[in-house]
């Protein structure tokens, strides 16, 4: 290793998108090692408007492993972010650079210690997948800054380990986590199914309902499902197994009517099996999210019947954002206007962070300010039974966006989150 005394620092950027679940991963039958009890499939959303940005840094002169998350500190002492350091560190490798003149071997890897820090550029905690997106940003980094030299799919076995969903960001496009059967979880892996060039005509949009932190983590939630649902075993066991060669197959053959049909009757039967946990109870103010998922899914449901074939497939995790993805351009603009003339925005709102992310889909259906919005007719499907109020300002904003790459680097230290010559927060 080189000299201790230069206190040289040595990073590493990344970038990493999170994924939404078109057939749910929702229990686990190892708790440590995060393993499933079905195969789950996702579509990685664009990074452009959902990522985690992480940076690793490692010294002579750092003492400890730290972490920031959203420029505070936190720690890295739980099980999950420790199994992760340590399954990278064994994997690490000799890493030198010439013009720093640093050389580190295999070995000086067990006494170095790392800083992280990460920035997400959405909400945290709060029902959008951070975990995933953050976990395998993490793994991502650490591996290339250890110069680990195994495959995504191996680093997806390790980023499993921090979040269940984190191995499908491994991956653009649509990723299958395959649960394997293993003890030690070696064969519980993300595999690529078609990258995202394959359909690129869908276009997804996100309704984001509350980016506060969620009341029941994902965790906690799951393991009650398994611990007191009957259900679940029956759709582990019969249901997904069958969803998930249909879903392939859709997918392959960009079969947009079954593709939705899959996508909904799975977000639907994760809800039942939510609802068939004991200790699930709901307090009034998530009565009133149930209400408005149920708004959702009956907008979206009772325009796809008017038109005879599906526009939009509709998908929600452990909260009430709705995630809906669109056929083509064309019916994203005719569901862009549903959902406006449904839940327009406060009046006080800027319509600029009313509808984030392609803000191209604004231009196409000509809405420029508040007044376009109010001056939207209603869909033609609910012609004669207008609704008598509209569900203003129960959406806090819109993201517009799309299936999108799997991680990369991001070279110089511009865009960095830690300082080049201390290793600390920016
Ligand atoms: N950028 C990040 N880097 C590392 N860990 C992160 C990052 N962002 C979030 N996390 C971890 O993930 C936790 C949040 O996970 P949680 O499952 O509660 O929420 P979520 O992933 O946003 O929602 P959901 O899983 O329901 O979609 C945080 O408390 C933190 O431990
Ligand atoms: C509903 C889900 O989003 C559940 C995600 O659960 P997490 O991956 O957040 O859970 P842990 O493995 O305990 O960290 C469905 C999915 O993403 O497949």
């Amino acid at each position: 290793m080189a000299d201790e005394s230069q206190k040289w620092v040595l990073m590493v950027t990344a970038q990493t998108p999170t994924n939404i679940a078109v057939i749910k991963y929702w229990g686990k039958r190892d708790e440590n090692l995060i393993l499933a009890i079905n195969d789950s499939i996702s579509v990685t959303l664009d990074p452009a408007h959902l990522c985690t940005t992480t940076t690793v840094a490692v010294s002579p002169a750092f003492n400890q492993d730290r972490m920031w998350l959203l420029g505070k500190e936190i720690s890295l002492s739980g099980g999950r972010y420790q199994n992760c350091l340590r399954e990278i560190r064994a994997r690490a490798n000799d890493v030198e650079d010439e013009k720093k003149g640093i050389k580190i071997t295999k070995k000086d890897w067990e006494n170095l210690r790392v800083h992280v820090a990460s920035y997400n550029n959405f909400p945290t905690a709060a029902g959008l997948a951070s975990s995933a997106a953050g976990f395998a940003c993490l793994v991502y980094s650490l591996a290339k800054l250890m110069n680990v030299q195994e495959d995504n799919g191996r680093l997806s076995a390790i980023a499993r380990q921090g979040s269940g969903s984190a191995c499908r960001s491994l991956y653009g496009g649509f990723v299958k986590w395959v649960m394997g059967k293993e003890e030690n979880g070696s064969d519980s892996i993300a595999v690529p199914l078609v990258d995202e060039r394959h359909w690129d005509e869908l276009v997804i949009i996100i309704a984001v309902v509350c980016s506060r932190q969620k009341e029941t983590s994902s965790t906690s939630g799951m393991r009650e499902t398994v611990e007191t649902s009957a259900l679940i075993e029956h759709r582990a066991k019969e249901v997904v197994p069958k969803r998930i060669i249909q879903m392939e197959e859709a997918i392959q053959k960009r079969d947009f009517a079954t593709f939705t049909h899959l996508t909904c009757a799975d977000s639907n039967q994760f809800h039942a099996v939510c609802l068939d946990t004991v200790n699930f109870l709901l307090n009034v103010s998530q009565i009133l999210m149930v209400c408005l998922i149920f708004r959702i899914i009956s907008c979206v449901e009772k325009w796809n019947r008017s038109e005879g074939t599906p526009q939009v497939a509709y998908t929600f995790d452990a909260g009430p954002n709705a995630v809906l993805i669109a056929r083509n351009r064309t019916s994203t603009s005719l569901l862009l206007q549903r959902l406006l003339f449904h839940f327009p925005p406060n009046s006080e709102t800027d319509l600029n962070s009313y509808v984030i992310g392609d803000k191209s889909l604004m231009e196409d259906i000509g809405i420029q300010d508040i007044k376009d919005i109010e001056a939207l007719p209603p869909p033609p499907e609910i012609k004669g039974k207008v609704p008598a109020q509209k569900y203003k300002g129960e959406i806090s904003y819109f993201i517009c966006t799309r299936p999108g790459r799997g991680p990369v680097l991001i070279s110089g230290d511009s865009q960095a989150l830690l300082h080049p010559d201390s290793g600390l927060p920016k």
